[in-house]
């Protein structure tokens, strides 16, 4: 059982197969850029902080052993294999945003004369290392600001019921997770009742990989289909939904995984806040709403497949979008590292 899904030191990435959870625990070495754009391709490791560190990290071991190119060799070569990674799976937008930070650096380390072809590297690597560390320290901010929203709307202290969709948690992050790193905070501090994580149809990242991180943590509770989702709101007082984000507009229209649409109808329809946890690396500023999200639409064999088991009647046609987007004004907050937005105030705390 290992929540691990990045294991990285200098020179050497391996990565958990999250295609074979949670019923096999296997790493996978990534030796550079090619396998890094296929693991995230397949789905081996997915999730949009994950993504983005695992491209980037892949580039950081290809680049590591190089002792004989100039600045500018390794330059040029960052930058093309960069937009490689970033052609892996087109909705999250992580890896975008830290693929045009790592190229500004790279453009600003190679017009400073006074660095040598070793500073660079040192520098250029160092800084994508740099992301590991960082994004278990937003979740964990995350997870405070999120528990103190939630907990603002609740009588007294008493305990909460929230539903999440997906995988948001160390399985999709460095560590800890978005969405479900509120979950963790609010575990943590005794402000949690139950839990309900749907399955997320077809990929089944909620049955398969939050379910897991729930049972290994001890964190009460239920797995759901996700057609359930209404007549547990009906029957059940739901107090909030916490979900992730691969891609925020700026004007707060979320993508997320496919499905999150609906919950944030039927939580509206039910008068349940409903909360989208993620980074500021999560947020477009440069999409001014929703509807100029890219939706990656993925192979018709997920539907009609589990495993190598066919569960769909050969010949159906299939629609297989991998996420959809929620409006803005479904959203009651965004809980980023700094802090709970409105939707529509993203510009007070983001301008790229
Ligand atoms: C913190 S992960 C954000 C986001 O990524 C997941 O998508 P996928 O499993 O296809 O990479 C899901 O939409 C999560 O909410």
């Amino acid at each position: 059982m290992s929540l691990e899904s990045i294991k990285y030191t200098r020179g050497s990435l391996e990565i958990l197969d999250q295609l074979l959870l949670p019923l096999q625990t296997r790493y996978i070495k990534v030796r550079g850029v090619e396998d890094g754009w296929k693991v995230i391709n397949k789905m081996q490791v997915r999730g949009a902080p994950a993504i983005a560190i695992v491209g980037c990290l892949s580039l950081a071991v290809e680049l590591s052993p190089d002792n004989e190119s100039s600045k500018k060799n390794m330059r040029q070569e960052i930058e093309g294999k960069l937009n490689y990674l970033v052609s892996a799976r087109p909705t999250a937008v992580n890896i975008k945003l830290a693929a045009d930070e790592l190229i500004n650096l790279a453009n600003t380390l190679c017009a400073e004369d006074s660095i040598s072809a070793e500073i660079f590297k040192e520098r250029f690597i160092g800084s994508i290392e740099d992301m590991l560390t960082k994004d278990i320290h937003d979740n964990k901010a995350i997870g405070s600001f999120g528990c103190e929203a939630i907990l603002k709307n609740i009588d007294g202290d008493s305990p909460v019921r929230v539903l999440t969709h997906c995988n948001t948690g160390s399985l999709a992050t460095a560590g800890y997770g978005t969405a479900l790193g509120v979950i963790r905070s609010l575990h943590a501090t005794k402000r949690l009742e139950h839990v309900f994580c749907t399955e997320t149809r077809p990929y089944n990242q909620g049955a398969r990989l939050t379910a897991y991180e729930l049972v290994h943590e001890k964190i009460p509770s239920t797995l759901i289909v996700d057609s359930m989702v209404s007549a547990l709101m009906h029957t059940r007082k739901i107090h909030a939904v916490i979900v992730g984000a691969d891609r925020v507009a700026a004007n707060g229209d979320t993508a997320n995984k496919i499905g999150t649409y609906q919950i944030a109808i039927v939580a509206k329809y039910h008068d349940v806040p409903f909360y989208v946890a993620a980074p500021l690396t999560s947020i477009d500023m440069s999409l001014p709403y929703g509807e100029k999200i890219k939706i990656e639409e993925r192979p018709d064999r997920e539907m009609t497949h589990i495993g190598e088991h066919r569960i769909a009647a050969p010949g159906i046609n299939c629609w297989n979008p991998s996420f959809d987007v929620t409006p803005a004004s479904l959203i009651a907050g965004i809980i980023t590292e700094k802090g709970v937005f409105a939707p529509d105030n993203l510009k007070s705390v983001k301008t790229t």
